[in-house]
C-alpha cells in the first residue's frame, strides 16, 4: 500500500510519535510525506520515505496529484486546525480529492490509529483488488 504521511508544523512532533509507534505497520508500507514531515521521519525514525515539495511549495498537490492517478491508497494528515495556512487551498483540495476516489483519509491521530489497525485486519485490502481505473 501506498501511504502518504503529512503534518503541519505545530503537528509534527505528534506524527514523529505516532510513526515511531505505529512504525511495525507503517514499514511493510510505501510512504510517501510533504518535503519538511518527510526529512523529519527519516532522520528520527530510519523509516524510507518518498519525498516530495513542502507542503506549501505544492507537496500536499503532488500527493493530490497521485491520488487524481488512483496511485495512492491512505492519507495520514495531521492537520493543525488552530493556525492559517498559506497554502490553505492546496490543503482543502487534497481533502477534497481523497472524498472524490474514497481514499481512507485521517486528520488526527484518533483517526490515524484507526486506519493503521484496520489496515493490519486487511479492511483496506480492497484497494489491491479492485480494477485499476483508466
Ligand atoms: O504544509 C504541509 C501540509 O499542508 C506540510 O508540509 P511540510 O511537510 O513540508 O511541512
Amino acid at each position: 500500500m501506498k501511504i502518504a504521511l503529512i503534518a503541519h508544523d505545530r503537528k509534527k512532533d505528534d506524527l514523529i510519535q505516532f510513526v515511531i509507534a505505529y512504525q511495525p505497520i507503517l514499514m511493510e508500507n510505501s510512504l510517501y510525506a510533504t518535503g519538511t514531515t518527510g526529512q523529519r521521519i527519516i532522520d528520527e525514525t530510519g523509516l524510507q520515505v518518498h519525498k516530495f515539495r513542502s507542503g506549501p511549495l505544492g507537496g500536499d498537490q503532488q500527493i493530490g496529484s497521485m491520488i487524481a492517478q488512483d496511485d495512492m491508497d491512505m492519507i495520514i494528515f495531521f492537520r493543525d486546525p488552530l493556525t492559517a495556512q498559506p497554502h490553505e487551498p492546496d490543503v482543502t483540495a487534497l481533502i477534497r480529492l481523497c472524498d472524490v476516489y474514497n481514499i481512507p483519509l485521517a486528520t488526527n491521530m484518533g483517526t490515524a490509529e484507526v486506519l493503521l489497525k484496520g489496515l493490519k485486519e486487511g479492511f483496506v485490502d480492497w484497494r489491491l483488488i479492485r480494477e485499476r481505473r483508466g
